[in-house]
């Protein structure tokens, strides 16, 4: 069968990499979470002491930064520089400074120069907030996951109490509002749904749903 790229985006805690990593399980395609690679850049900025507006050193830095993705059972392994970070990046210190360091020319334009090379065969499900509109603007599938604030707001903030953090619904909810906005509203390729992408307003759907609906447009377009 015919291996195809699919290009997930959407707004923070739509459900991108939940999906992804289904629909990459089912097909036996590479998954490839974009997310995890800024926020290994801006873990490793922090970590550093970097001032995150300053672009020329943060792509200095890039460069002689190595970011690995590994597959694991239940999901990847983020490595940068060798060193597991994969639970150090999901904490709030590096999720409300991302956006920052995803905002500038010089960085984005090496992490899609690295995310283009992991897609270079086909059978790839990917997902971020350009990848559709500049990652793989070839994609076979372009899918805009969506769904409301307050929606995504309480899914994460279930996911904290499940998990066992402490958490607070009401900044997470501005949290997400506020990364949503840099995002959208960056000069270099912000957040926007491709011309040619479904849109998927998830917030009364299952998993599962959303699944079904994305093996659907897959199929149409592997066969
Ligand atoms: N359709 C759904 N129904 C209910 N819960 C969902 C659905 N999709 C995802 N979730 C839950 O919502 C939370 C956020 O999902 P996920 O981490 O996949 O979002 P994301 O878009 O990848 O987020 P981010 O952009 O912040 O990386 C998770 O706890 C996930 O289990
Ligand atoms: N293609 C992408 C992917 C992510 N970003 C930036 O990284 C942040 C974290 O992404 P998550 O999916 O892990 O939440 C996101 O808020 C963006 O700032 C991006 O710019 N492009």
């Amino acid at each position: 069968m015919k291996k195809i790229s699919i290009a997930i985006d959407g707004p923070a805690a739509a459900g991108k990499s939940t999906v992804a990593k289904i629909v990459a399980n089912k097909l036996n395609y590479i998954y490839v979470d974009t997310g995890a690679m800024y926020r290994g850049l801006t873990f490793q900025a922090i970590e550093r002491g970097i001032d995150l507006q300053n672009e020329e050193l943060l792509g200095q830095m890039l460069k002689e930064t190595e970011i690995l993705l590994e597959p694991t059972e239940d999901g990847q392994r983020v490595l940068v520089n060798g060193r597991d970070v994969t639970s150090e990046i999901r904490g709030s210190d590096v999720t409300n400074h991302v956006s920052i360091v995803a905002k500038h020319k010089l960085i984005r334009e090496e992490m899609v120069r690295r995310q283009q090379r992991f897609a270079l065969n086909g059978g790839v499900v990917m997902d971020g907030r350009d990848i559709g509109t500049h990652v793989l603007p070839h994609a076979e599938v372009k899918v805009f996951l969506l769904a409301s604030v307050e929606e995504r707001a309480q899914r994460r903030h279930a996911e904290n109490l499940a998990k066992g953090y402490p958490s607070d619904l009401e900044i997470l909810k501005a949290e997400i509002a506020a990364r949503d906005k840099l995002d959208s509203e960056r000069e270099v390729a912000p957040l926007k749904k491709a011309d040619d992408a479904v849109e998927i307003d998830t917030t009364a759907l299952t998993i599962d749903e959303v699944v079904e609906k994305i093996m659907a447009l897959a199929m149409e377009r592997t066969i």
